[in-house]
């Protein structure tokens, strides 16, 4: 199963990452970097009545290569001149053809917050994000237990970086809301086991959210039907990677999807 494989492939980068990266200096360095952009923040305040986290995505396991002419920063600051709230950049290099150096250029190109979209097990990928200049970080509850998705949450808000949890199903969900820590919650319409996606998934699990936690539909979403029906369910954001990646024009993608910036200018969330 390819998830499985994700993770001995990060089992392994974690082993190399404990020669390399040491903690006590990494916390030293994270002392004196600038505060993290507010990620969450960004997703409150919101362009549009929908909020976006827009996703630079070359290739996945589920699709192959999505996008050729790959131009990280170019891709960024394209979302980012069409207003979207957040980026999400994958660094997983084996099965996404990510990296590290696309986060770090892309944070020197643009303003709006970035999430290191990856494979998180281990605490030191927590530093490693937040050295690489990362805002916030993915915690996917399908690969973790409860004591590691609870320590590395708080691990990682101690850094200064926001978290988006990620769930696909009711036990997950149930899981994450019995550690009571999450406050952004990305409902993952992909199961990443078998690769199916269904918009569905979103509808039954926001509809199971306390009050006050933000939502966020992942994966799937390619039409302005696609976006009203995950509104409809609840979400307040949303997570999109391939149907811009497949765009020549990446700017007029997400207006068409997403509709024009009604925030007014100066306004704050
Ligand atoms: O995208 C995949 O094929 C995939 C396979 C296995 C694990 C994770 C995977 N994707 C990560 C994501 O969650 C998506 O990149 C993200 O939600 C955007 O999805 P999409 O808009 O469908 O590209």
């Amino acid at each position: 199963m390819f998830l499985d494989r994700i993770v001995a492939t990060k089992h392994e980068e974690v082993s190399a990452l404990k020669k390399s990266l040491n903690i006590g200096q990494a916390e030293r360095t994270i002392a004196g970097l600038e505060s993290c952009r507010g990620f969450e923040q960004a997703l409150i305040g919101r362009n549009r009545p929908v909020g976006l986290i827009a996703e630079v995505k070359k290739a996945s396991p589920s699709k192959g290569l999505i996008r050729p002419d790959f131009h990280p920063a170019g891709l960024a600051q394209a979302y980012e001149e069409a207003g979207t709230d957040c980026i999400s950049v994958l660094t997983d290099s084996d099965y996404f053809q990510g990296s590290n150096e696309y986060l770090k250029r892309i944070r020197e190109q643009v303003k709006v917050p970035l999430l290191r979209k990856d494979f998180t097990i281990d605490e030191r990928q927590i530093y490693e994000a937040r050295l690489i200049g990362a805002d916030a970080i993915l915690l996917i509850a399908a690969i973790l237990t409860k004591n590691q998705l609870s320590s590395f949450y708080t691990l990682a808000r101690d850094l200064g970086l926001d978290v988006l949890v990620e769930v696909h199903n009711r036990p997950e969900l149930d899981m994450v809301l019995d550690i009571g820590k999450a406050s952004l919650i990305g409902v993952n319409n992909r199961d990443l086991k078998t690769f199916i996606t269904d918009l569905k998934v979103t509808e039954e699990l926001i509809a199971l959210l306390p009050k006050g936690i933000v939502a966020v539909s992942e994966s799937a979403i390619s039409s302005t039907d696609d976006v009203a029906f995950v509104r409809e369910a609840g979400a307040q954001a949303v997570l999109i990677g391939e149907h811009f990646m497949r765009q020549s024009n990446v700017r007029n993608a997400v207006n068409e999807l997403l509709g024009p910036i009604t925030k007014k200018e100066g306004a704050s969330g």
